[in-house]
């Protein structure tokens, strides 16, 4: 479970994340959706204890991160540039990370045959496509079999064949119970990939709920997002071409 509540993280004059609460729930993907600089990197390197709150929590099963004992067996992170060294294989490379944090090496196999890198254990990472390289972080991510897993723009860049690689698989890790917390500028895709919706602009929350009720009411759920927002539609598939700024208006659904 992931609770965040009243969080809030301030750079000089600007308010990056404004007194900002939801809650992604165990067994459910969470879509974490925003226009660029709405504060979602933000609000993840916070949950993360990769930077600090002005105010607010952001809990990880009912801890900061910085309290977890054994991190990596609660939360893993796929976040942008996953950090593995070009020269080194993809198996030295999880099996680097699996004995800094304590792990059997024996879950290096585990994880890499469960992203289907199984056959590319022994290649270099500077020889894997984006779809690989985002599979390898995700590998590492679960190393720790974490119960909550948070994805930074899992899509992005991504072809029709790894989006519906990332939809298939982040439900089958939901649908074990897992929380699934999935950040993203593509509204379309992250939509049909989840089961709640999380919605921020200018840092603070516009809208929450099931992907039919932030839509209800609307043409559709881009109509939707732009509604909530406040900002001219236009763009087809995601928050991209919209300037950064806040919203007012919430949505239907869990507060
Ligand atoms: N270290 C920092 N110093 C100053 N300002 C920052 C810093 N990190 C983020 N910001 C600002 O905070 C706001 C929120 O940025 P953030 O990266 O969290 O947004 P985002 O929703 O993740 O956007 P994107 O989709 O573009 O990654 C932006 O205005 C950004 O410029």
């Amino acid at each position: 479970m992931i609770e965040i509540r009243g969080l809030t993280r301030r750079f000089g004059a600007r308010t990056a994340v404004d007194g900002l609460t939801f809650t992604a729930r165990p067994g459910q993907v969470t879509g974490f959706l925003g226009p660029n600089g709405a504060g979602k990197s933000t609000t993840l390197r916070v949950l993360l204890g990769l930077d600090r709150a002005d105010g607010g929590t952001a809990l990880i099963d009912g801890r900061p991160y910085t309290e977890l004992r054994r991190p990596a067996t609660a939360v893993g992170a796929q976040l942008d540039g996953g950090g593995a060294h070009p020269a080194r294989t993809a198996r030295a490379h999880l099996g680097w990370i699996a004995r800094a944090n304590g792990l059997p090496a024996s879950r290096v196999g585990e994880v890499l045959e469960g992203v289907g890198l199984g056959g590319a254990a022994r290649a270099r990472v500077r020889t894997f496509s984006l779809g690989m390289g985002r599979r390898l972080d995700l590998a590492a991510a679960l190393l720790g079999d974490p119960g909550v897993l948070v994805m930074d723009e899992p899509v992005n860049g991504l072809d029709p064949e790894g989006i519906r690689w990332v939809r298939s698989f982040t439900r089958a890790l939901a649908d074990e119970g897992r929380t699934v917390l999935l950040s993203s500028h593509f509204m379309g895709e992250i939509a049909r990939i989840a089961d709640h919706l999380v919605v921020i602009d200018g840092g603070r929350l516009v809208a929450e709920g099931r992907p039919d009720e932030v839509a209800a009411g609307h043409a559709s759920l881009e109509d939707a997002f732009f509604a909530l927002t406040g900002r001219p539609g236009g763009a087809d598939t995601g928050f991209g071409r919209w300037p950064g700024g806040s919203g007012a208006a919430r949505g239907g659904g869990e507060r």
